[in-house]
């Protein structure tokens, strides 16, 4: 894609963005007094702009993706539209059919024969955008990456080796496009725009599948064995792209792990302060992890797995997302890693789904315990790791420090979810 001429009313466009951005769930700076600048302005077609807008406030300093379809103005402004800008409508473009037709124009690969006319958005946006392309039947879904990172994207980069190597359980990449931007340093970065992938039919979000058992109170356990299996061969098949990491040091061994879930920790209490109240008890699984004799060679990883990232087909999981934790850097996230964070952010999804769906007590209790142990089985039933119970509980406890952090930033009525974790994790230290 080309860059487009720097315009005159990016003023007005900017007015436009700062009342319309801070309501999508994607919008990194919540509730913070944020600065926006249009870094670029894309002309991708007539009436069609990719534009690219930085979003500074306090320590965060993002470049968000806002594609904009402009139609004169006419006697309706949609209720949707983020406003008039000289004589035309803006309207969110990410799903509209003018935006994906020069979407895939632009884009690499092998691509699809999908009518961009069928473009609809999928509802409950999440950290991108998703749109589904086919009328009855649907044959792709594109991703419209909203916080722009340069260099490789883990979601092409990752499912597409997958694919090479023969693992099933992941949705094919068909088309993506790249593009140069300007850095703030001065320099042109590169990166990937987005990413369209075959679509998996009849599919439920884990997530919403896994709550409906838990809300009628029945077992997970089969499909939770199943999904650890899918897990442990994941595993395998990206140590046949990736291999492990060659140059697996002391530096990455016990003390590393302890070290990061330290760092976890601090990031985690700056963000919500209250959370100072765990740390003798996360001092006390520090030591565990540091008296471990060795940790497991790194390799690559899902990075944020959890219930909402897979999806069941019929009689069939699929993973999804291999971007990692969204706020992280690029270059963290493609890091050889454990692979049993995978395994202990799955893990924390059983709590989130027994929550979600209704349970308490000791009824959440053995739904979820039933769900974790059936997991773990099917995942030592896939892998030859031994799983090391101190590092499931660490990672575990990571991932839910996060959690705490990413609830109070977008979600903070659901905070007691993962608080209700620590609680679990920490009680027994
Ligand atoms: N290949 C696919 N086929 C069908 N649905 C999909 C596919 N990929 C993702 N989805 C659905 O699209 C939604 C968003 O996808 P996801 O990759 O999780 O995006 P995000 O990065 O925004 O979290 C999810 O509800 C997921 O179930
Ligand atoms: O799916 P994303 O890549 O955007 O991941 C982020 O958002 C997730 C929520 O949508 C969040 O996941 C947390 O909530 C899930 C239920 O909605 C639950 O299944 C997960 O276990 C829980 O971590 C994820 O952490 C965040 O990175």
């Amino acid at each position: 894609m080309t860059a487009g001429q720097a315009r005159a009313d990016d003023d007005g466009l900017v007015e436009l963005l700062r009342a319309w951005l801070p309501a999508r769930r994607w919008y990194p700076a919540k509730g913070a007094e944020a600065t926006l600048s249009v870094v670029e302005r894309r002309a991708l077609a007539d009436g069609v702009e990719d534009v690219l807008v930085r979003v500074r406030a306090g320590s965060i300093d993002a470049l968000l993706q806002v594609p904009l379809v402009l139609v004169p103005v006419g006697a309706d402004v949609p209720d949707d539209a983020l406003g008039v800008l000289g004589d035309r409508v803006v309207l969110d473009g990410a799903a509209h059919p003018a935006f994906v037709q020069a979407w895939l124009a632009a884009a690499d690969g092998p691509g699809t024969g999908a009518d961009p006319a069928t473009a609809r958005a999928v509802s409950g946006e999440q950290s991108n955008t998703s749109v589904v392309l086919g009328s009855e039947r649907p044959v792709a879904i594109l991703k419209v990456l909203r916080a722009l990172q340069p260099g490789e994207n883990p979601d092409v980069e990752v499912p597409r080796r997958l694919v090479e190597v023969g693992w099933t359980h992941v949705p094919e990449p068909l088309a993506w496009v790249e593009a140069d931007w300007p850095a703030p340093d001065g320099t042109t970065a590169h990166g990937y725009l987005g990413v369209l992938s075959a679509f998996v039919p009849q599919a439920q979000d884990g997530f919403v599948l896994a709550c409906g058992y838990a809300e009628r109170e029945e077992s997970f356990a089969a499909l939770a064995a199943e999904l650890g299996e899918v897990v442990a061969t994941m595993h395998t098949a990206l140590v046949r792209g990736f291999g492990t990491d060659a140059t697996t040091r002391a530096e990455d061994g016990p003390a590393a792990v302890a070290a990061s879930l330290a760092g976890r920790f601090a990031w985690a209490t700056s963000a919500v302060p209250s959370l100072a109240r765990f740390a003798p008890a996360v001092d006390g699984v520090l030591a565990q992890v540091r008296a471990l004799p060795t940790a497991p060679p790194r390799q690559r990883v899902h990075g944020d797995l959890h219930l909402g990232q897979v999806l069941r087909s019929t009689d069939r999981w699929f993973v999804t997302d291999f971007e990692g934790e969204p706020s992280a850097p690029l270059e963290q996230r493609t890091r050889p890693d454990l692979a049993v964070r995978d395994v202990a952010g799955m893990l924390r999804s059983f709590d989130y789904a027994a929550a979600v769906g209704g349970l308490t007590g000791e009824a959440a209790t053995r739904w979820t315990g039933e769900a974790r142990a059936a997991l773990l089985d099917g995942y030592a039933a896939g892998s030859d790791e031994e799983q090391v119970p101190v590092l499931l509980r660490a990672l575990e406890l990571d991932k839910t420090l996060y959690e705490v952090v990413y609830e109070s930033r977008n979600r903070p009525s659901w905070v007691p979810i993962p608080l209700a974790g620590l609680d679990r994790l920490l009680g027994a230290v």
